[in-house]
């Protein structure tokens, strides 16, 4: 999120012009019908004034680990900033309450802003844990009870998906291109969108998803799929066959004989003689045909037919025609089988070509791999050893396979400046009362070492001071502290405009 534009400068009074939140059907009437009731209660008992704090938070990290990233802010404040109801959602709502709600609460929704909010959160993108309030909203009672499903909405599906991809990247390690393939797959376009933008926070270098190319400057990148190569039958169907090099100094005028020629000196070659023999024409044909469409980053995938028999060496056929006219090939994509026997005999092809023919940096032409992969994939890939380079991941990660959902509440801690605390027989679901100030702590070596929650009004903790950090339900567990630097966690984002 754009810190500078929504972030800490801001300051009471302000306006600033924030964009509406990204996916239209974010409205005030993105809620829960019982949150307009109780906002109706609220104004009927003369409560609706009433000045609550509420904390947005979590209470396990998912997928079984011991990370959560936060996401979902800047859609949060795009939210609060923009909050008026329309007339026809309040007739909507009037048409949806019973008849005999006042006339006099649709007048106060007419007047219903966000101005006299104020937000605080933890920076978007940031590592967070169990029970530290992600945000807290401080505000009329029945105002910030509104905004309750919505700003989970937000919340809940953008840090899960943010952590899944971060859990990828993490199995995947910094080298290798991770590349967002899910929106076929994804729950529906706005999870989709939402997916592609998150998964670029969490640590996907691109996505094949063009919209969100457009709407949010991520990276787009793509291959092609098997129709493509299945609906050719012949080489004899491509009509328009030249090739101009790369330098543009001459024109090859039968690329796809070029093609050819570069498949029969592969078969014959003695360090390949035998390795393969006749392989699939339609294939070749399909291969030459994109590399005549994209000369400069041709890339085939290869197993539509037989990888090792016929789709690897119809590539390499292609890819050395285009090396001879200048062209570096683009790599190959492998989307069944074995993807760590496969990555590793087609890697040792390319650098015995390389060899054999003298092509500096063939060796190196890139694999990537898809087909279902997941973190545990991605883990037994690592362990049996593979040389693929960019992974294409699309259902595992998009729909968050392994964890439905985040499960973030919110609940109410303070209203009129008393604590407030929801009680539970499960322990882990009592809520911890009071307006908090929440400080990662770090020690020697630059680490984090604990978050701590404190009471609003209780001093900050101060580097190189001893502290007796306590966990908020389980008593045994306690540590002395001696923090080398203190960071607060949330900051203002929304400060109210209305004084
Ligand atoms: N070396 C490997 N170690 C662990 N898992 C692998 C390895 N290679 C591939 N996989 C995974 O195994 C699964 C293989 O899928 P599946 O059994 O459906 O076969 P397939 O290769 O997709 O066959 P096809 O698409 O031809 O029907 C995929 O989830 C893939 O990511
Ligand atoms: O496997 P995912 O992680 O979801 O990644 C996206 C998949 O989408 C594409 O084909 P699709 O699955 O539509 O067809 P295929 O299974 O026949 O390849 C691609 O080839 C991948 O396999
Ligand atoms: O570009 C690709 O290779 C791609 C895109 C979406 C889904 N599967 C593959
Ligand atoms: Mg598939």
């Amino acid at each position: 999120m754009d810190e500078k534009a929504n972030g800490p400068k801001l300051t009471k009074g302000s306006r600033p012009i924030i964009d509406w939140p990204t996916n239209p059907m974010v409205t005030p009437l993105l809620t829960d019908l019982y949150q307009f009731t109780m906002a109706y209660a609220y104004w009927k008992a003369g409560k609706h004034q009433e000045r609550a704090v509420f904390d947005l938070y979590f209470r396990k990290n998912p997928f079984g680990g011991e990370y959560t990233i936060f996401a979902g802010l800047e859609e949060c404040i795009r939210l609060i900033s923009n909050y008026r109801l329309t007339e026809e959602q309040i007739d909507f709502i009037k048409s949806s309450l019973p008849g005999t709600c006042e006339d006099g609460f649709f007048d106060y929704l007419r007047g219903l802003d966000c101005s006299e909010l104020e937000v605080y959160a933890i920076s978007e993108g940031t590592v967070v844990f169990p029970k530290v309030p992600l945000l807290i909203i401080v505000g009329p009672v029945a105002v910030v009870q509104l905004l309750e499903t919505p700003l989970l909405n937000l919340v809940n599906f953008a840090s899960l998906v943010t952590t899944n991809a971060a859990r990828h990247r993490f199995v995947a390690g910094k080298s290798k291109m991770l590349l967002e393939f899910g929106l076929r797959r994804a729950q529906g376009p706005d999870g989709g969108m939402s997916a592609s933008k998150y998964c670029y926070m969490g640590g996907f270098d691109a996505t094949s998803n063009v919209a969100a190319g457009q709407k949010f400057g991520i990276p787009l990148r793509g291959t092609h799929s098997h129709a493509f190569v299945s609906s050719f039958t012949s080489p004899n169907e491509i009509i328009e066959k030249s090739l101009r090099s790369c330098d543009g100094s001459r024109t090859c005028e039968d690329f796809v004989g070029l093609v050819q020629a570069w498949l029969n000196k592969l078969q014959w070659s003695p360090p390949l003689r035998g390795v393969f023999g006749d392989t699939n024409q339609s294939e070749l044909a399909a291969f030459a045909s994109y590399a005549l469409a994209f000369p400069r980053s041709f890339l085939a995938l290869v197993d539509t037919y037989d990888v090792m028999k016929s789709g690897i060496p119809n590539f390499c056929a292609v890819a050395l025609a285009l090396s001879e006219l200048g062209y570096k090939a683009g790599g190959i994509r492998l989307d069944s089988g074995d993807l760590a026997y496969l990555s590793t005999e087609a890697r040792k092809l390319f650098h015995i070509i390389e060899k054999e023919f003298n092509v500096p940096g063939f060796g190196k032409t890139s694999i990537t791999a898809s087909n279902d992969l997941n973190e545990e994939t991605l883990d037994a890939l690592n362990k049996q050893g593979h040389e693929v380079d960019a992974f294409g991941i699309g259902t595992y990660l998009v729909t968050c396979y392994a964890q439905a959902a985040l499960g973030c509440v919110f609940k109410l801690v303070e209203i009129n400046k008393q604590p407030r605390i929801k009680l539970s027989e499960d322990v882990t679901k009592v809520s911890i009362p009071c307006k908090k100030r929440c400080y990662r702590l770090y020690g020697k070596e630059g680490y984090p070492l604990v978050d701590i929650m404190t009471g609003e009004n209780e001093p900050a903790p101060k580097v190189g001071e001893r502290l007796l950090c306590r966990h908020p339900f389980s008593e045994s567990k306690r540590a002395f502290v001696v923090p080398q630097k203190v960071e607060e966690l949330l900051k203002c984002y929304w400060p109210g405009t209305s004084g």
